[in-house]
């Protein structure tokens, strides 16, 4: 595959969202049902940017669209594409009632800077059925949601892969909050050589802390507040995390820590002795199980509400392989994944950590 300046894709270049676009005054996206459309599709004078999806388009699709604008200028082009992949769905049921909704989304799509749609049927996509080739997504592909949707991402990268032949893009942009297909697809980029740069863009959420989602659609009011539970779960190992650094920082400055709690304790000084014990006795319990179990309280609590949260996983793994963290880890990027059913929706959420930094 090459792409359409003919150049391989550099990595790591951080790319800024452009502002939105006023309502009403965006140029609509235009709506390509087949490949030969695409080929057809305006010439190009500078850089295309891709973003992927399979509808439903929220306010976390719209950050992508706009950050790929952003990085396509205004001599390049966005395509955004919309296609409900069966070969990526285990249950029948998940991929019947997965949402569609195609004309709202091309006025999404337009509003956040995308010129093109992209939006082929399942023939137009598999014109020999199911195909028989396909990515196979190796082992990291087979954890944690690969073990939960046997699979699901060989499906996913098989058409990904086929998207970015008929795109041909120099970047292509996918969400943090599926951390895992995002790994994987930088995976399959680098090991199969293809002429693309992936980006990652941050998770997009409500204010009070929901990672946005095409299923959050499916939430009752009484299910949306149980499945806040996964992004509290989040924050609270975030901050659990973060408390334990402070108290790591603290004991490497304070010397002679525990005598020093006991002649506090001898002066009657008990706040500032728990305190100064706490700095103690911080090393023990710091790392890798704590971080889980601060997120595992909220689960087990969540778990006892109703409607209930029905937890799949919770994963602290490493980002290069989706192996599990050990518990005596106490450096690197991490990443911690929940996955869990409220009702019939299944939801997933992920954050980025850092062990052994201070700050
Ligand atoms: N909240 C979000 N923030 C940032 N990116 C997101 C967010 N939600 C989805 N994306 C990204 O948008 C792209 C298309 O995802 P997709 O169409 O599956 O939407 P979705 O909301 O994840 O739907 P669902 O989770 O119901 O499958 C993916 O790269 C995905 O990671
Ligand atoms: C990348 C993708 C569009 C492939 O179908 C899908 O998995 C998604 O929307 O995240
Ligand atoms: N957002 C990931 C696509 C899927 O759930 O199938």
């Amino acid at each position: 595959m090459t792409n359409r300046t003919g150049r391989p894709g550099t990595s790591g270049r951080p790319h800024a969202a452009a502002p939105p676009r006023t309502p009403g005054t965006a140029p609509a996206a235009t709506l390509l049902r087949t490949a030969a459309e695409l080929a057809a599709f305006a010439p190009l004078k500078g850089q295309r940017a891709v973003v992927m999806t399979m509808g439903a388009l929220h306010e976390g699709h719209a950050t992508l669209i706009r950050t790929a604008r952003a990085a396509a200028g205004t001599d390049g082009q966005v395509v955004v594409t919309v296609f409900v992949n069966p070969l990526q769905f285990g249950e029948a049921a998940d991929l019947e009632r997965y949402p569609r909704t195609l004309d709202a989304d091309l006025a999404v799509a337009g509003a956040a800077g995308a010129d093109a749609v992209f939006a082929p049927s399942v023939d137009e996509l598999y014109p020999g059925g199911e195909p028989q080739v396909r990515i196979s997504a190796g082992p990291m592909g087979e954890r944690l949601e690969g073990a939960s949707r046997p699979g699901h991402f060989d499906g996913m990268l098989t058409v990904v892969a086929k998207l970015l032949h008929l795109t041909r893009p120099d970047t292509a942009f996918y969400g943090q909050k599926d951390a895992q297909q995002l790994a994987l697809i930088r995976r399959m980029v680098r090991d199969l050589n293809f002429p693309v740069e992936i980006v990652g863009v941050e998770t997009v959420r409500e204010p009070d802390g929901l990672a946005l989602s095409s299923r959050n659609r499916f939430l009752d009011a009484e299910e949306r507040h149980t499945a806040l539970a996964l992004s509290r779960a989040l924050f609270a190992a975030r901050d659990r995390l973060a408390a334990q650094q402070a108290l790591h920082a603290r004991a490497q400055t304070t010397a002679a820590t525990t005598g020093r709690a006991a002649a506090l304790t001898a002066l009657g000084e008990t706040r500032a002795a728990a305190d100064t014990q706490a700095v103690a006795l911080a090393r023990p319990v710091d790392g890798p199980a704590a971080v889980r179990a601060a997120a595992q309280l909220i689960l087990d609590d969540a778990a006892a509400e109703q409607p209930p949260l029905a937890l799949d996983y919770l994963a602290l793994v490493d980002p290069a392989d989706f192996t599990e963290i050990p518990d005596d880890r106490t450096t690197g990027d991490a990443i911690l994944a929940i996955a869990a059913k409220v009702g019939k929706t299944r939801l997933i959420d992920n954050i980025p950590l850092t062990f052994g930094a201070t700050t």
